[in-house]
């Protein structure tokens, strides 16, 4: 029922689908409703950055949670090594988005996301927000996906159900072990989260899987995969393949590249964690650009807690020096505020500005104070 009421969040800000029959794979010439103008002026990376490289942490150093817990702070992203998920499901969930991806346009609408659902074929969800199109399709699982996979394989849909199945399995146990090492770096336990018990894996616990497929692009210069924004998450496990295209926006540096590392998965802090932490952990913000040979695909694991618990910085990391900077949410409102307000969405849910000061990372204009 809670994957019920997470597709159900965009009931109020239905999105149409753009250009419905147009199909990026066999495009020569970008079109002008794919053109962006500023994609690589806008936060020119700056001198001396480019030595800068998101964190690795090995999960079986026997510091990871401080490792952790200092690179949720200072970048809000890291790629993690010995995670334990096997290369094999790694191998055979990509095949699988793929395969997807591969097949004819008609038969990819057969599966595609309704105005106002969650699941399903479409364009980034974000897309509405910006006014040129981005260079890339997306499929997003929430629960089981068979209804989308008979439509789209209506002889041979289990073996795809199977595999996001397992995956599914997987990534919810690292996902909880990853969200305890990190508020166990902020000094939290179970008895202050009260939702979830000590694995993570909640009862009726929430999570989305979010194919992403870029295809090669004639004009990457000009093009833009997936578009600047957050995850409205508490953590993302993104697998992005063996070809380069995340970029995070680090402070003071411009936005750096995530170089794709053999067998590492990329965790973001999401917006969820951002508002539990108070503020001490980033939530990241990042894009997907897109090259002219290669297509890519990414997979991302969207963590977030039951869809009905209200959501606030946790007691222990509020007082009378740092009030609570957000009010109660559950995911499934902020779903809904991100969809009408996206990059305003965590400003919408604040109470107070930080004394001590932090950037937000959705905020263009945000100033530092204190
Ligand atoms: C749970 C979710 C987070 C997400 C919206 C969704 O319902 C499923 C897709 C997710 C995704 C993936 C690509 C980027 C993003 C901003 C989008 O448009 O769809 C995220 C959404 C999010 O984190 O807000
Ligand atoms: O494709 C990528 O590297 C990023 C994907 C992403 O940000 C997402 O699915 O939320
Ligand atoms: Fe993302």
């Amino acid at each position: 029922m809670p994957s019920k009421l997470l597709s159900q969040a965009f009931r109020s800000h239905p999105f149409h689908h753009p250009h419905k029959n147009l199909d990026l794979n066999s495009i020569k010439e970008l079109p002008d409703s794919h053109a962006w103008t500023s994609v690589r002026d806008e936060h020119h990376s700056v001198e001396g950055c480019n030595v800068e490289l998101v964190p690795i942490i090995d999960l079986n150093n026997k510091n990871a949670m401080e490792l952790i817990g200092h690179a949720s702070k200072t970048w809000g992203i890291f790629q993690l090594v010995n995670h334990n998920i096997s290369k094999s499901l790694l191998e055979d969930i990509e095949l699988a988005g793929k395969r997807l991806f591969s097949l004819p346009m008609q038969q990819k609408f057969k599966a595609g996301r309704s105005p106002d659902g969650a699941s399903g074929y479409g364009v980034a969800r974000i897309s509405s927000f910006f006014p040129k199109l981005m260079w890339s399709e997306g499929f997003t699982v929430i629960g089981s996906p068979l209804e989308h996979a008979r439509q789209l394989w209506p002889q041979d849909f289990q073996n795809f159900c199977d595999i996001i199945e397992d995956y599914q399995k997987e990534m919810k146990k690292l996902a909880g072990k990853l969200m305890w090492l990190m508020l166990g770096s902020l000094g939290i336990n179970e008895e202050d989260v009260k939702w979830a018990d000590n694995k993570g894996e909640f009862e009726g616990g929430c999570a989305a899987l979010q194919f992403n497929y870029y295809p090669a692009c004639p004009d990457p210069e000009r093009a833009m995969g997936l578009a600047p924004h957050t995850d409205s998450t508490i953590l993302t496990i993104l697998h992005q393949s063996n070809i380069s295209g995340l970029q995070v926006l680090r402070e003071g540096c411009g936005w750096v590249t995530v170089p794709p590392l053999p067998g590492a998965l990329v965790i973001h802090v999401g917006d969820l964690l951002h508002i539990l932490s108070n503020g001490l952990y980033t939530n990241v913000r990042h894009r997907a650009m897109v090259n002219r040979t290669q297509h890519r695909l990414s997979l991302a694991y969207l963590y977030g807690p039951p869809s009905t618990v209200k959501i606030s910085p946790l007691p222990k990391l509020v007082d009378h020096f740092h009030p609570p900077l957000y009010r109660p949410i559950t995911w499934s409102e902020y779903l809904g505020t991100k969809a009408k307000h996206f990059d305003k969405a965590l400003k919408s849910v604040r109470l107070c500005v930080p004394r001590n000061g932090f950037i937000d990372t959705n905020d263009q204009n945000s100033v530092q104070v204190g």
